[in-house]
């Protein structure tokens, strides 16, 4: 999102991202190197659906390649174009960076509204962008490594796979061509949610950081914390989740597409989302106050804002009326460089995105490991077992529809059934140590040095400087 008076995404990255190198010992040669996107790749391919064929146009942009492979999500949404998945790919290589997955970075994108087809539809459309990538090795479990991100998830993930494998039959480590797969196709317990746990290790984190806190003006613990988030998909529906239940925050407002509900006593996420999925938006949620102009509530007094759906949404337009003294990137780009400056000049904190949001890589490199060793993941990771557990989901739920009875298998149940405990487990206590650690990283060059303003550009020193490592070792 960008205006006259803005720069766009990937201006806006390149901004903060110069900020920082202002800050470094980098020669000018090697600045340049790290800071431009190495390829873009665009295609556009036609799909018959109801009997028309339509073309979509699709990217996949490489912005670093100093590890390989390069990792990054693939977005589905109408608003994808090139300056913005550039923008993710580059915030991608610093994410990596700064959290130790050794990848380089990438991310892709295509046009496409999700909610105007139906399952079939969307499997065509994805198994076709997926092999107009696979075959220029854009998508390769050694070079190019796809997850989820807006518009995309598991089901997505799967058919990549499975598109990859259908093209690649003799290749053994085919199934670590893309993360974020269903557990059942090679996936790893607590991946879905690993985002939003990330978020919700990240702010544990700051709120044992006393500075930090008290820059922010806060005190105390996330007990009774009044949170707003926007967007309740993937990463913000999990994060206010834990955030209420297991760290007894107050979820005061959530803003979706279609509006806002806010409630100072607290908002029923899990109802909240059965809601949003019955019926596409907050509008008819029953409890609380719905406020039409959802944008807005991004302004109202709460102690963290949690931003986790688009890009660009807090910027130079609203950043002086925006209360919340703490801001916790859960997506990409939410708080434009312009905005950015606004907010810290205003002792606002902002926990930055390649930051906030890096659980989801941090978990989909255990995947890709666990795929690429061809052993058990930890102590008890039985991929055959957790094969059979979903036959007999999958079989209790046909028999359940075919036999008219009504009744159905809890979500509860089914999803402590579907997953491995242990390798949960192991999956969360990897996560919370890269939060733990890469926090500590940025947290000491920010309060260390007098001319790091903020918790980003500590952000970005710390992964530049690690990005410059290796192209230094690679002779650059
Ligand atoms: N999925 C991941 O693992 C992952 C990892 C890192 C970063 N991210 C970032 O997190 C952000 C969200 O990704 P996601 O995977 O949760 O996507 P998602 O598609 O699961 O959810 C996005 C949510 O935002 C809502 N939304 C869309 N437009 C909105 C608007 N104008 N106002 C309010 N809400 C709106 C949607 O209705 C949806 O509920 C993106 O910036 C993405 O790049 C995601």
């Amino acid at each position: 999102m960008s205006n006259q008076t803005e720069p766009s995404f990937r201006e806006s990255v390149d901004l903060m991202f110069n900020r920082a190198v202002g800050l470094m010992d980098l020669s000018p040669g090697l600045e340049e190197k790290i800071r431009v996107c190495n390829a873009t790749y665009t295609v556009r391919f036609g799909v018959r659906l109801r009997g028309e064929i339509k073309t979509f146009t699709g990217y996949r942009s490489v912005h670093s390649e100093h590890m390989e492979p390069v990792k990054g999500g693939i977005r589905f949404s109408l608003g994808v174009n090139q300056d913005e998945v550039e923008a993710l790919a580059a915030l991608m290589t610093y994410k990596c960076a700064l959290v130790e997955a050794p990848f380089g970075g990438s991310k892709g994108g295509l046009c496409v509204d999700p909610r105007a087809y139906d399952a079939h539809e969307m499997e065509a459309i994805t198994r076709r962008f997926a092999y107009e990538l696979i075959k220029r090795d854009l998508i390769n479990p050694s070079q190019n490594v796809p997850a989820p991100d807006m518009g995309t998830g598991e089901r997505e993930m799967a058919w990549i796979a499975d598109q990859y494998a259908r093209m690649n039959t003799t290749d053994i480590n085919a199934k670590a061509c893309v993360t974020g797969k269903p557990t059942h196709a090679g996936g790893i317990a607590g991946r879905v949610e690993a985002t939003g746990r990330g978020v919700q290790y990240a702010l544990r984190e700051f709120f044992r950081d006393e500075r930090g806190m008290k820059a922010a003006g806060l005190s105390g613990s996330l007990k009774g914390k009044r949170v707003i988030v926007q967007g309740l998909g993937n990463v913000g529906y999990h994060a206010a989740k834990f955030l209420a239940e297991e760290d007894g925050a107050l979820i005061v407002g959530v803003i979706e597409r279609d509006g806002a509900i806010v409630d100072t006593n607290g908002i029923d996420v899990e109802a909240l989302r059965t809601c949003v999925a019955e019926t596409g938006g907050v509008a008819q949620f029953e409890a609380g106050e719905y406020i039409k102009n959802g944008a807005e509530v991004l302004e109202r007094d709460c102690d963290i804002l949690i931003p986790a759906a688009l890009e660009g949404v807090i910027n130079k337009s609203n950043a002086e009326r925006v209360q919340a003294p703490l801001i916790i990137e859960a997506a990409n780009g939410p708080v434009t460089a312009g905005a950015n400056d606004i907010l810290v000049a205003k002792g606002c904190v902002i926990i930055p995105d390649m930051y906030a949001n890096a659980g989801g890589v941090t978990v989909s490199y255990f995947e890709w490991v666990k795929n690429l060793s061809h052993i058990r993941f930890g102590r008890m990771q039985r991929r055959q077992e957790e094969s059979r557990h979903q036959l007999i989901v999958d079989e209790l739920e046909r028999l359940s529809a075919d036999s008219g009875v009504g009744w159905q298998l809890s979500p509860d149940f089914k999803e402590r059934y579907l997953r491995g405990a242990d390798e949960l487990e192991l999956v969360r206590s990897g996560l919370d140590d890269t939060m733990r650690i890469a926090y500590q990283a940025m947290r000491d060059v920010w309060h260390g040095r007098d001319d790091v303003p903020d918790l980003r550009t500590a952000a970005y020193l710390v992964s530049i400087d690690k990005v410059a490592q290796s192209y230094r070792a690679k002779g650059l």
